[in-house]
Parts: C-alpha cells; structure tokens; sequence
C-alpha cells in the first residue's frame, strides 16, 4: 500500500511516497521557495542519485501539480500511474476546535477547512489548494486530512484563554489553538527515546523553527502550552511573522498611516520577522551570510531572534516546573547552529551545557544528535522533524479501522526497528 503524504508550508511542499507494507520510503522530496521565486524541485529516491529541477512555483497547486509530474515520470519517476497511490494524506493547518483528530476529507470537511481560512491566511488556502489539486488527479483514493492544531487540543483552558471578553470566545471561538502539531508531536516522542525514559515521565521543550516558528511545552506527551495562538501570527519571530508584539501597535500605525484592517494583518503576517528588521531577506542562511559580512540590520535581526527563543524556553521550563531535554527542529532549528548556540548561551544556570564544537557541526544530515556535554543535566536535542510519516500513520489507522484518537494512535516510529 502507497500512501502519499502531501505537507504544504507556507513557502514549500514537502511530499512522501511512503509504502506501508515494506514500512519504507519510495520517494520524498520538496518543491523549496514556493511563491519567493527561483523555486525548485529536489526528489529523493533512496539508492538513486538525487534530482533537482527548477521549474517556477508561483503558487502551491503548481507545486503540487510538478511533484505528480516528477513521481510519474519515465526516468525520475517511481509509480507507472497514479492509481498505484491508495491514498492521500493532506496537512491542515488550522482545524479550529471542530476538528481534534485526522478525517477522512468530503465536501462538509473541506467547507468546514474553508471556513476557518481566515484564521490561518497562509496556510489554509495552500492546504486547500493542495487537497483539490490532488483530488483532481486521485478522484477514487480516500483523501484523509490531519490538522496542526489537533496536537494541542490537550492544552489546559489557563494556557488558550486569552485574557479579553469571554464572549469573543464563546461567539468566535477566539483562543489559542497552536500548530506544528505533528512536529511538535513527532519529536517530543522520539526525544522521550533519546532520553531513555517513557514519555510519561518527561517534560520536554521543542522548538520548531523553520519558515513558521512555534515552541511547545509538552508534559507527559501531552501539549500544555504552545507559543502561536488563534492563528500561526503568535509566539516567536519568523521569516515574515512578527510573533508576539504590543497589540496597542497595529491601532497605532493604521491610525499614522491610515491602512486598513486587512493591509495591516498582511504586513504583520507577510512583510514583519526577520523581513520587517532586515528590510531584504527572509532565509535565515540569506540573514546570517550577511551578518557575518557585517550587516548590522542583519545581525540585529538574528539576535532578535535567539533572545526571543532563550525567552520562551525560560518561560516553558518554568511552566512544565523543571526540564529535561530542549528539542531544536525544522529547516532553521536542524541546520542553523548558530542560531542554536545564542539561543542556549547563558542557560547554565538552568542546566544546559552546550558542546558548543558538536553544536555547529550538526545538520538534518546528522541525524538525531545530542549537542549538550554528556554530563549536562538538561539534554538538548536536534531531532529531524518527520511531520510527514505521522499522516501516513494516520492514514493507514483510519484506512484499516484502528484509528481511535491523534494522541493514542501506537505510532510505529517509536519502536525499536525505526531508524529515523
Ligand atoms: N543551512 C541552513 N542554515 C540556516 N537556515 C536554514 C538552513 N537550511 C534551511 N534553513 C532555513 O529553513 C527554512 C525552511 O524551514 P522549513 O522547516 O522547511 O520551513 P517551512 O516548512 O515553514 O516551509 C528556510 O527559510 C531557511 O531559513
Ligand atoms: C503553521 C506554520 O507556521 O506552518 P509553516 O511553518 O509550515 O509555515
Ligand atoms: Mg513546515
């Protein structure tokens, strides 16, 4: 049995070919830039040379419609026809407090998706996108969907409550719903195994830093608190996410220079981040080139960033009432090392002793890879996100009747024979 695994971010589709029966990967890959230009395909088939194409993406469905493209094609491809595909599994990223688990998608369930769009302006519509485009071409296959946000539907009502008039939640269901869910799921479990402990016994951090950053504080698995709120704009900074700020500042600047509502929420969702402080860039390997030629609007952004991120681990460790490992993940948190090492300076005193040399060595291509000293009470992780492999868990439990929840599924990337 293939299942496709469809993930669309904000910026790239990342996809896998995944077959079930041999518990292996056919083929994976990601259309990288995505609406930023110069967009490019890079398909991985293990035992074959890897293949980039670069082909312009202004939009997810042309992203999508390429990776059909490439996964059918008589050299690069790996299925003759598209029907040896049994199912789709499409990443959603706001399911709202209707959706707590992975559905199969129909005309209610993609209504239901289209009506929280608003909540999640860069993402949805992609998702979306995503789902019609694949259903166009995969008429007869189940399409099931998996959200971000059913991962933190466990959070407690002190940690999504936001502290304004309570009927703005019970009329618009405003509260903070988190995202990344799979990610944040995905390596809080595998962390649990670094440690050698059961999850139930662990108070973990993950840092989930890529395009969209959030940061979770899980407890015994479960997600107490996470840092985006009722839409991915909460929390940390990001590409071109302002994360949290004063709310007093969108009145003001539409007030001194008299925007809209709307032109207001699309400059703090796409023009704010590392974009907004460095005015040019929102690729942290652009950012950091430059900060190290010395541009100073470049620097002032990456210390932004590593501030805000020492911040909220403070405020986890805090939360959780002790920790005991930190996991960095996502295109950023897998690669960017310097980044990871001004975000753990001075965290001694917390327990954090970072092997600052093994630290700038680790990339995704590491692997799993423990950075802190080995006598450092507090472990930190980099852990290679694999948001893709628990939709298709999802998808074979709902596709074979044993699906009972997004928490409790026995996910097969916790057992001893998976090797990450
Ligand atoms: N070697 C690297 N050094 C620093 N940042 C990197 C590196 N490789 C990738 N990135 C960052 O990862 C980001 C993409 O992360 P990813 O998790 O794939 O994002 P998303 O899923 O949100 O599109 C890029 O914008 C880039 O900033
Ligand atoms: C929710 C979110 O920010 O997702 P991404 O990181 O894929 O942009
Ligand atoms: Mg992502």
């Amino acid at each position: 049995m293939d299942i496709l695994a469809l993930n669309c971010g904000s910026s790239s589709v990342k996809y896998q070919l995944f077959n079930w029966d041999r518990r292996c990967v056919v083929a994976k890959g990601v259309v990288e830039r995505v609406t930023i230009g110069d967009s490019f395909i890079v398909h991985e088939v293990p035992g074959r040379d890897n293949y980039k194409e670069h082909h312009e993406c202004p939009d997810h469905r042309v992203a999508i419609d390429l990776i059909i493209r490439t996964l059918i094609h008589p050299q690069q491809g790996v299925v003759k026809q598209m029907n040896e595909i049994s199912a789709v599994g499409h990443r959603v990223v706001h399911g709202g407090e209707k959706f707590t688990c992975s559905v199969p998608i129909d005309a209610t369930v993609l209504d239901a998706i289209r009506s929280v769009q608003h909540l999640a302006p860069l993402h949805n519509p992609p998702n979306i996108s995503g789902i019609e485009a694949a259903q166009s071409v995969l008429p007869d296959v189940p399409h099931i969907a998996i959200f971000d946000t059913a991962f933190h539907q466990t959070m407690p009502a002190h940690a999504y409550t936001y502290p304004l008039p309570y009927q703005w939640y019970t009329d618009y269901g405003v509260r903070r719903y988190g995202f990344h869910g799979t990610s944040h799921l995905y390596v809080s479990k595998r962390a649990a195994i670094k440690l050698g402990k059961p999850l139930s016994d662990c108070n973990i951090i993950t840092l989930h830093i890529g395009n969209g950053v959030s940061h979770t504080a899980i407890k015994g698995g479960r997600s107490m608190d996470t840092s985006m709120g009722l839409t991915p704009l909460e929390g940390a900074m990001m590409g071109t996410r302002c994360g949290d700020i004063d709310p007093a500042i969108p009145p003001f600047i539409m007030d001194q220079e008299g925007c809209t509502p709307r032109e207001i929420d699309s400059i703090l969702n796409k023009k704010s981040g590392l974009l907004g402080i460095t005015g040019r860039f929102t690729d942290r390997r652009d950012v950091i080139a430059e900060a190290q030629k010395g541009d100073e609007r470049c620097q002032l952004a990456l210390d932004v960033e590593a501030y805000r991120l020492k911040k909220y681990i403070g405020a986890y460790a805090a939360a959780l009432g002790g920790v005991d490992a930190v996991v960095f993940t996502a295109g950023v948190g897998e690669n960017a090392g310097l980044i990871r090492q001004k975000a753990l300076e001075g965290l001694e005193f917390m327990g954090i002793h970072l092997d600052v040399e093994k630290n700038l060595k680790t990339f995704s291509k590491s692997g799993e890879t423990e950075i802190t000293k080995p006598d450092s009470p507090v472990k930190v992780f980099v852990i290679p996100t694999n948001e893709e492999l628990v939709f298709v868990e999802d998808v074979v439990a709902i596709l074979n009747g044993s699906y009972t929840d997004h928490m409790n599924f026995a996910y097969s990337f916790t057992s001893p024979e998976y090797k990450p």
